[in-house]
């Protein structure tokens, strides 16, 4: 857990963890100390040797003056550790969440983060704060009195090394079973409370199937399963920790007993066993009190294990400076293999090539990998085998902020900030002038809408864009990237999203972007299609086709089978309902 906790801190302040941990062991020892020296002032003053007896007070006097000091000091440095330790986490967090690849961040991996973020943190703060220096003291100080019974007689002495073991052993068997319970109430709490977010998520789908009311299995099951977690937790550390206890009782009633006995035989004076029975009475007292904070101890070091773990997930590596494009605005793919899981491919051996200012139409079967193509292009996640070169180089040569620089995405799940709609399109170019973003708004058919809207450009879209149909996201989408003139962008040209009449104006919007930009685009449009100079055909993890629409017809082979069967669904129109036409060159 010190290894944790210095790892956290990092070199910065691992100096700082050391001069408190030394100061906490000062403290424990010289409270040990301090408890010892009862005895000889006892001893002296039952025998009526009141000089002798203020000599040991004297000299306990000045160790209890350090014992105070020590623990003010090492008690400030905890409290001043644990600022440090609140905030470095949240620094590190921070920094780390930003550097690591999208793909890690499922619901799952989310939920942990924020509990971790919150909570987690939380708990680890308190480990220097309050539960170390119980702990540390509560074994360390006992060792010091067992140490100091020796001294005063051995056959005590040994008594207290043999209880000590058994003592230390409990405790650590019952604080493993609490921090293996609190791992498993853990795990449970996470699952419910990424089910209580799908659920409140799920909602409109949940209510439209009409399974709202009948309760949500997934989240009842979760639920259930979090209750379970913690009965057992309860059941299984609640006697474990009542037989520590009971160990720290029993080796004082063996310590009593160990005394009276030499007492009885009379190789102790009954004076002297009166003050060493004070002594002992001491020696259990830390030990509970360590016995009673083990256990929260561990739950905090399952919490900074987590945090580290977090923190342990490799960024993604990038290099400190980007390779110089060779090939601006163009994509390549060079036997690319990639799979979501290991032995699951999703992409077998994928090569082409996408020139610059060119359209790219990629069709193929749902689940064929066409949003994993874009995914790959702006690195979310990294490829298995080959590479992506975007401007000629392998993106993993290029800095986040370089790849990023010459992409725009126009994804199926567009986010909307809770802010304006014209700032929410400016985020595509901050330093965009008015003029800029109204053009890009009316090129992607925003000004039209905000026509529509009762406070225009100052309306507010929701948290999530959760105001606008889904279509009008897209919208604000498309003018984002209009705005951004990335050289190359990447479009998924959702069905859902696509009534005529946003047709029309992602249609126009295509023939603007194709001005400046490369475009490869997961199309659902027939005008999509053929309008692009190229259209690639994914199917079974591989590129099944190259060609054009008419060279494509005309090989009569995958894309032939695929248009033919699209063109008898909704999805699919062979007359282009824009009135401006289809998208052309
Ligand atoms: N994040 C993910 N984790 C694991 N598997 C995934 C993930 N995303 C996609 N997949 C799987 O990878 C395969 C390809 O998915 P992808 O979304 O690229 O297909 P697609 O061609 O875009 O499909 P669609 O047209 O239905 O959107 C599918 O089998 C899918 O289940």
């Amino acid at each position: 857990m010190i290894r944790d906790l210095a790892r956290i801190l990092g070199p910065a302040h691992r100096g700082a963890l050391r001069t408190y941990l030394a100061w906490l062991v000062g403290y424990a020892v010289l409270q040990g100390v301090s408890m010892a020296l009862l005895v000889p002032v006892l001893d002296a003053l039952l025998r009526g040797d009141t000089g002798q007896a203020l000599r040991w007070l004297a000299v306990m006097a000045v160790v209890v003056t350090a014992t105070c000091v020590a623990r003010y000091v090492q008690a400030m440095k905890g409290f001043g550790l644990s600022l440090v330790t609140l905030g470095t986490l949240h620094d590190r967090l921070g920094d780390h969440v930003a550097r690591l690849p999208l793909g890690w961040f499922t619901t799952e991996t989310t939920g942990r983060l924020s509990r971790s973020a919150t909570g987690g943190v939380q708990s680890v703060t308190t480990v220097t704060a309050h539960l170390l220096a119980p702990v540390v003291s509560g074994v360390l100080t006992p060792a010091t009195i067992a140490v100091a019974l020796f001294v005063f007689d051995w056959r005590l002495g040994v008594t207290a090394v043999l209880c000590a073991p058994l003592i230390l052993l409990t405790h650590r068997w019952s604080a493993a079973a609490v921090g293996r319970g609190e791992e498993r109430a853990d795990a449970a709490a996470t699952v419910a409370a990424s089910r209580v977010v799908e659920y409140a998520r799920n909602q409109q789908t949940l209510r439209a199937f009409g399974r709202a009311s009948g309760g949500y299995r997934p989240l009842e099951d979760a639920i259930a399963a979090q209750r379970t977690a913690g009965g057992r937790w309860l059941a299984e550390t609640f006697p474990k920790i009542l037989s520590g206890g009971l160990v720290v009782q029993l080796s004082f009633a063996a310590l009593i007993t160990v005394g009276t006995l030499l007492a009885v035989d009379g190789s102790i004076e009954p004076v002297r066993l009166v003050a060493l029975l004070a002594l002992t009475a001491r020696f259990t007292g830390p030990l509970s009190e360590a016995a009673a904070r083990a256990g929260a101890l561990r739950m905090a070091g399952n919490d900074l294990r987590r945090l580290v773990e977090i923190l342990d997930e490799p960024p993604l590596a990038e290099p400190e400076e980007s390779r110089p494009l060779t090939a601006p605005g163009e994509i390549e793919f060079d036997r690319v293999g990639f799979g979501y899981r290991p032995g699951e491919p999703v992409l077998r051996d994928v090569s082409f090539r996408v020139p610059a200012r060119t359209m790219t139409a990629v069709v193929g079967p749902s689940g064929a990998g066409k949003t994993t193509l874009t995914r790959l292009i702006a690195r979310f996640f990294d490829v298995d085998s080959g590479s992506v070169r975007v401007g000629g180089v392998d993106v993993r040569q290029l800095t986040g902020e370089d790849l990023m620089s010459q992409l725009s995405l126009v994804f199926q799940d567009v986010y909307l900030f809770n802010d304006t709609l014209e700032a929410n399109i400016r985020v595509g170019r901050p330093d965009a002038s008015d003029a800029e973003v109204r053009e890009a708004a009316r090129l992607a058919g925003v000004d039209e809408l905000v026509a529509r809207l009762p406070r225009g450009w100052e309306t507010r879209v929701g948290e999530g864009g959760m105001s606008l149909s889904g279509g009008e996201r897209q919208r604000v989408s498309v003018a984002r990237a209009i705005l951004k003139r990335a050289p190359i962008v990447l479009l998924d040209e959702a069905t859902a999203a696509l009534d005529p009449e946003n047709e029309r104006y992602v249609q126009r919007a295509l023939r603007t972007l194709m001005e400046h930009s490369t475009l490869l685009v997961i199309a659902h449009k027939l005008p999509t299609v053929v309008a692009a100079d190229r259209i690639l055909v994914l199917d079974g993890g591989g590129v099944a086709e190259v060609g054009t629409h008419e060279e494509l017809l005309a090989a009569g082979g995958r894309y032939t089978a695929f248009w033919n069967e699209r063109r008898r669904g909704d999805g699919w129109r062979l007359v282009p309902t824009a009135p401006e036409g289809g998208v052309g060159r």
